[in-house]
């Protein structure tokens, strides 16, 4: 089965060379790895504020944009879910308390 994320995560790595001007994700690619880890930053910061001053709503959308924007990074740095997947998978078996175990090589 499918799921959804792997479906978006689909759709963003078919906008690399999209028309920016009908492509937020094409015109996000134009703009280099900086601008797209920036945003993370950004977005990032509006899922604090949304945590500590502002109700669940918000905070879902704010998570939404967060998610949205990493699933952009790692297409743009050649990297996808999978490989978030197996690197959780992988610490599933390791300490939480040994940090640097929980690190890949
Ligand atoms: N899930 C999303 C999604 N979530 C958030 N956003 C955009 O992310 C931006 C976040 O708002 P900001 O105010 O932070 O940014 P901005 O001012 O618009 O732009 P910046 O110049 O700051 O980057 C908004 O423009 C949202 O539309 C998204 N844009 C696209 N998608 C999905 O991505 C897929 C491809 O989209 P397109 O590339 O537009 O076809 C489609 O399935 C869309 O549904």
């Amino acid at each position: 089965m499918t799921d959804f994320l792997d479906t978006l995560e689909a759709t963003i790595r078919s906008r690399r060379g999209a028309d920016p001007a009908s492509s937020y994700v094409a015109k996000l690619f134009g703009k280099g790895r900086a601008k797209i880890a920036q945003k993370i930053g950004e977005e990032a910061t509006e899922v604090v504020i949304a945590a500590v001053s502002e109700g669940p709503q918000a905070l879902t959308g704010e998570a939404a944009d967060l998610v949205f924007h990493l699933l952009v990074l790692l297409a743009d740095a050649g990297l996808s879910l999978e490989d978030v997947r197996a690197e959780l998978r992988r610490r599933e078996g390791v300490s939480g308390i040994d940090e640097k175990a929980a690190r890949p090589a």
